[in-house]
């Protein structure tokens, strides 16, 4: 067959979605024969005796893989090796592979071109797409050396699965060298195999042993299929590097995006409106005010109101993404798109190397949680929030300030009385049917559920916030001024003027006065504890005469039970349960409504001091802060399910979980200069409210995996679902629904051209507090890891890791104030990983500096831990960054396989994070 070049897509694996891929029309074809969600084809090349077109000319090659789909003559470019330079026996370390839901049959047809590359910076450097049905362009700075193609079926069914091909020029007559392709199993045992090769790295050779160890199950693969459900569109790319002792080790990157980029967002929106709308609920059902409150209530809402339809139509835009699982940095700024987080993705490294387990390493890499729409000019949250507490503190002669302390603490209750409330009268129901049933065990169990939840609900109100906001409340009413002013406690307090509008009180304490009677609400919320109190007397005294021997209790309860109501009742001559019980039932709702009604209106008063105070900032500051925590939730949601299903087996992470929590930690990489300060500020906001996330791991009743949130802003379940056959084994507390939690941290370190100047000319106090910060946040988190796991555990683990040197390191890096100090970002991720973390890596679009820093990790990694040749690590790295799923984000991102740097830029990094020369350049992002 005539390979004609056409159709010809940019390189790189965006195959069809598997559906489509799969509908091969009218053809039938062969299938390979796979491992479910293991790449179906995997390949490495090397090449022999290539013929220079110009003699004495040393070759710099690289081939390029392309495929022919069975149905149709167009060829799809598909990867590209790396260039090997200055030998004519080129040994690819950039290997192919096809992963599970590429289209690929053992017709399809697979096309090497071998290239010289003579101008490296021109290499790579082509733009976005190719035309459609267009020959491609010349390459410029390489030329065509040969081809070579073979059918998928042709290399499975070899000997030893190995095909020698020749290269011919393109008319296909001449033979320019051989090229030698041979299938490679992650994780296979090669018996026996020991392919000695030469290559000619660099000037030097060094011969090189092929041989896999036995294969290790690094992450379950049955747990796999669930996995995939949460990730889409895979990217994997496969290499293979020496070891010190000239073995192979085999590395297979993967990338993949998610579909919780969209639908936790949605998810969150959604829990927001509901808070919102029942909150405004509340503010209209705050009863009469004072025509100073009830204006500033009104305008209050007709805002809440706006804000609440902003909410629906940003969710009404976002359902129409449905199936969306990625949003690209051009997209940052867009409006509709603002909760959903900038280019989430994980990125994962599975090391396959002589002697020692498989491992795999995951990072999600994400752009910075920011509001990119909402711009930086005045900064980002940590500023504002800052300043707007500063100066509702401040300037506070219309309202009551209450610190955010007790503003939170309110809506807490708020939140306890209405999930509490409808629980208690259920339960109230459920005993009262226990009655009608004259079932005593029943009866029993009823009583136990209903004084459990009653003893929570007495327990929510005794709070100090509660008395003070019922004054305030009481002094807002038509005619609830206070004859006396209350007595200042401070000069704030002194300054305030006491002419209507009401006094004001701008400090967090309960203002008193003799004329309002305290007591009552003692006496209303106390009547709730006696109502139960009579309940459970009565219930005892029921069982008991009903001849029960079981009857237990004593009849009272802390002898607090109204004995007259009680007597009344049980010298009733009808022994029906249900007609003795239903009376004290009903005071129970009663006592519980009148408590409920009081507590709700005065908490709500406190929320309407925060809203009053300068709207629409106010209501402003809340949306940035939902958008930028919904940015980082999603990427938090994913990072913690793909850690679930990667460490299932693993029942030391299993306890950790339960007992400690896991620590989660960000490496940021924004610049404290210009608008990267802004976003730097509502990152840290953004990864510190993460603490208000705690996780449940639920068993999943239906084909539906995807996680579930509940709760409000100040405290968020997510709720993640496993299959049964999985869900059985995990610890019992994790079973019973025990919240497990997590502990953010952030490190930052800004690498690029605007740190240079920050660091010459503007400020970098707001890194270095933040890393200080960050940094007690993660000694506390290992005292806890070392004060709950058990000794055996921590014993072990401490023969393995000295956490307290690299710690104390950390710690010295952070003080030492130096410049660009990239070193505390890897002792951050080390420590991160020893303690079995989840790790991030963030910039500002997570494309560029985030590569650069993930691929340096990972070759990092290699080099300490997998005995990566030292001479292999900047060929790795480039590797990596040449042809890897990185350079494939950045094609994704803005449709151009550049890393956008330029050569200017390049000097002011650290050199470890400069690309390899032709991967960069003026890109349009
Ligand atoms: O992925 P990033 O590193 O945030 O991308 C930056 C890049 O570092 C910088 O050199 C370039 O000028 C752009 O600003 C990139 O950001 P985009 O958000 O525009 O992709």
């Amino acid at each position: 067959m005539e390979i004609k070049e056409e159709g010809a897509s940019e390189e790189g694996q965006h195959f069809l979605p598997t559906p489509q891929a799969n509908d091969t029309g009218d053809f039938q074809f062969t299938s390979i024969q796979k491992t479910p969600n293991e790449p179906q084809l995997e390949f490495i090349l090397a090449c022999k005796d290539l013929v220079a077109p110009v003699r004495d000319r040393k070759l710099n090659t690289l081939v390029q893989i392309s495929v022919i789909h069975p149905a149709e003559q167009g060829l799809t470019r598909y990867s590209s090796t790396e260039i090997v330079e200055g030998t004519r026996d080129p040994l690819f370390l950039t290997g192919v592979t096809f992963p599970s839901e590429y289209p690929i049959y053992e017709e399809t047809k697979i096309k090497l071109t071998v290239y010289d590359v003579k101008d490296k910076s021109h290499d790579t450097v082509r733009t976005s797409v190719l035309p459609e049905h267009k020959d491609p362009l010349p390459e410029v700075g390489r030329s065509f050396l040969g081809y070579a193609s073979f059918k998928v079926g042709e290399l499975l069914k070899s000997k030893e699965q190995l095909l020698a091909l020749s290269l011919r020029t393109s008319d296909g007559g001449k033979v320019v060298g051989t090229i030698e392709v041979s299938v490679v199993k992650m994780g296979e045992i090669e018996d026996g195999e020991a392919d000695h090769i030469t290559t000619d790295v660099q000037g030097q050779k060094c011969a090189l042993v092929c041989e896999c160890t036995a294969p290790e199950s690094v992450n379950g693969k049955d747990n796999l299929p669930f996995l995939n459900a949460v990730l889409k569109n895979p990217v994997c790319k496969l290499y293979r590097f020496p070891t010190s002792d000239n073995k192979w080790m085999r590395i297979r990157e993967q990338m993949s995006e998610s579909i919780l980029s969209f639908h936790i967002p949605k998810e969150l929106i959604s829990l927001h409106i509901k808070e919102d709308l029942c909150r405004n609920q509340e503010l209209k059902e705050l009863g009469e005010l004072s025509p100073h409150w009830d204006n500033l209530r009104k305008n209050v809402l007709t805002h809440c109101d706006q804000m609440v339809n902003m909410y629906q139509d940003i969710l009404t835009e976002l359902s129409k993404e449905t199936g969306s699982s990625f949003k690209s940095s051009s997209s940052k700024g867009e409006k509709t798109l603002e909760f959903v987080p900038v280019n989430l993705h994980l990125q994962r490294m599975h090391v396959h190397s002589p002697h020692l387990k498989d491992a795999l390493y995951d990072v999600i890499t994400v752009g910075a949680p920011a509001a990119h729409f909402q711009g930086f000019k005045n900064g980002g949250l940590r500023k504002l929030l800052h300043r707007f507490e500063m100066e509702r503190r401040n300037t506070g002669y219309q309202f009551i300030y209450y610190s955010p302390e007790n503003t939170a603490k309110a809506k807490e209750v708020l939140s306890n009385i209405n999930q509490l409330q409808p629980l208690i009268a259920t339960h109230a129901d459920l005993l009262l049917n226990s009655a009608s049933q004259h079932s005593p065990d029943s009866l029993k169990n009823s009583l136990k559920m209903l004084s459990e939840k009653t003893e929570l609900f007495v327990h929510a109100f005794k709070d100090q916030l509660v008395r003070s906001a019922l004054l305030a409340l009481y002094t807002a009413r038509p005619g609830g001024v206070l004859k006396k002013p209350p007595s200042p406690k401070n000069s704030t307090e002194e300054s305030c003027p006491q002419d209507p509008p009401p006094p004001m009180r701008r400090q967090d304490s309960i203002p008193h006065h003799s004329d309002y009677d305290e007591e009552e609400w003692d006496r209303v919320w106390a009547n709730v504890g006696k109502s139960l109190n009579c309940i459970i007397a009565m219930v005892d005294k029921l069982i008991e005469r009903d001849g029960g021997s079981e009857g237990g209790g004593d009849g009272s309860k802390d002898g607090e039970e109204d004995p007259s109501l009680v007597d009344s009742i049980i010298t009733h001559p009808r022994e029906d349960w249900y007609e003795q019980l239903y009376p004290l039932i009903l005071t129970l709702k009663d006592c519980m409504g009148e408590v409920v009604n009081r507590a709700k209106q005065s908490l709500t008063f406190v929320l309407l001091q925060e809203l009053a105070y300068s709207l629409p900032q106010c209501l402003m500051l809340t949306l940035r802060r939902d958008i930028v925590f919904s940015q980082a939730l999603a990427g938090l949601v994913c990072g913690f399910i793909i850690k679930l299903h990667t460490s299932l087996h693993d029942p030391g992470f299993l306890q950790q979980l339960h007992t400690v929590g896991l620590i989660v930690q960000y490496e940021g990489l924004l610049s404290t200069y210009s608008d990267e300060i802004g976003m730097l500020e509502d990152m840290a906001v953004g990864i510190s409210d993460l603490k208000k996330v705690a996780f449940k791991i639920i068993e999943a009743k239906s084909n539906d995996v995807l996680p579930v949130i509940t709760g409000r802003r100040e405290h968020y379940v997510v709720e993640v679902k496993l299959p049964a056959r999985m869900f059985e084994a995990l610890p019992l507390q994790i079973k019973e629904g025990q919240l497990l939690h997590v502990y953010p941290v952030l490190f930052n370190v800004g690498i690029n051209e605007q740190q240079t100047l920050a660091e010459r000319f503007g400020d970098v106090s707001l890194q270095e507090s933040i890393n200080q910060e960050n940094f007690e946040l993660l000694k506390e988190y290992y005292a806890i890891f070392m004060e709950k796991m058990p000794p055996d555990y921590i014993s072990h683990f401490q023969e393995q890791n000295d956490l307290k040197g690299l710690l104390e390191n950390l710690h010295q890096n952070i003080q030492a104030k130096k410049r660009k100090n990239v070193e505390i970002m890897w002792l951050a991720a080390t420590i991160c990983r020893k303690l079995n973390g989840i790790r991030f890596t963030c910039c500002k679009s997570a494309k560029d500096r985030t590569s650069m820093s993930v691929t340096l990790e990972q070759c990092s990694i290699l080099r300490d831990e997998h005995q990566l040749h030292k001479d292999f690590f900047i060929r790795a790295l480039d590797c990596m960054r040449r042809e890897g799923c990185r350079i494939e984000n950045v094609l994704k991102n803005i449709k151009c396989r550049k890393y956008a740097f330029n050569m200017l830029q390049l000097l002011a990094f650290p050199k470890y994070y400069r690309p390899p020369e032709g991967t960069y350049g003026k890109a349009d992002t």
